[in-house]
């Protein structure tokens, strides 16, 4: 029993998200998307990368993947799945939450580190911070703009499906602070369950003490320990 982080052909985070959830001390394997998941895993993280070299759109082909089946049977049965970047688009192509995440409004890669305010804390990826918290977690993504059809974007705002919105250093939420344009700043959403989650920024790069920066992003991947 462990968490199962997938590769797909592109996946570039998947030994980030492996190192991180270690240092955590959970208990974390890299599985290769034809080789299926495990049996019974205890979550299951789709890492950042350029799968299928986001060809079509980034996460479209990936979303496609017989392994996607799997992943979206252990989401209904409660396990713990969390898209990180091109997992958050492969989460959001497969259906798992609901928008689309699309060329950034600069139309240019973007990496840098963003605040993020937490919009909720009861949830399993946000229990280790309080509501409003702002924490600082990077952002590396050419098509990370959230779009959402008007009516679902109210759905999800009224079933307080935003987990994280893109904002300054004291937690205004603003166009300036928006580093992509997505729609209502967000950065990060759940899915129908709590259990499963998506977001572009990366927590994986902001956990471990030893990179130097902001390790932030560990108390959304505490949501494994
Ligand atoms: N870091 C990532 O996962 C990048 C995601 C995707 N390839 C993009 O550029 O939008």
């Amino acid at each position: 029993m462990t968490v199962a982080v997938v590769q797909f052909g592109g996946s570039n985070c998947d030994r980030d998200a492996v190192r991180a959830l270690d240092h955590l001390g959970v208990d974390a394997e890299r599985v290769w998307y034809d080789d299926g998941l495990p049996a019974d895993p205890d979550g299951v993280v789709l890492p950042g990368g350029f799968s299928y070299g986001d060809y079509l759109r980034a996460g479209a082909m990936a979303a496609r993947d017989p392994i996607m089946e799997e992943v979206r049977d252990a989401a209904d049965a409660g396990v713990p799945v969390i898209g990180i970047c091109n997992g958050a688009q492969i989460g959001s192509e497969s259906g798992l939450t609901p928008g689309a995440f699309t060329t950034n409004a600069s139309a240019r890669f973007q990496c840098e580190p963003v605040h993020l305010r937490v919009e909720r804390a009861d949830t399993p990826w946000t229990a280790a911070y309080e509501e409003g918290q702002v924490i600082e977690v990077p952002i590396a993504h050419g098509e990370g703009r959230f779009e959402i059809s008007e009516a679902t974007h109210a759905d999800l705002v009224a079933e307080d499906r935003v987990l994280f919105r893109y904002c300054d250093a004291d937690g205004n939420v603003t166009d300036a602070a928006n580093p992509n344009g997505s729609t209502d700043n967000v950065a990060g959403v759940l899915g129908e369950r709590e259990t499963v989650a998506v977001l572009m920024p990366h927590p994986e790069r902001a956990t471990l003490p030893d990179l130097g920066r902001s390790t932030d992003g560990a108390g959304i991947l505490r949501a494994f320990a």
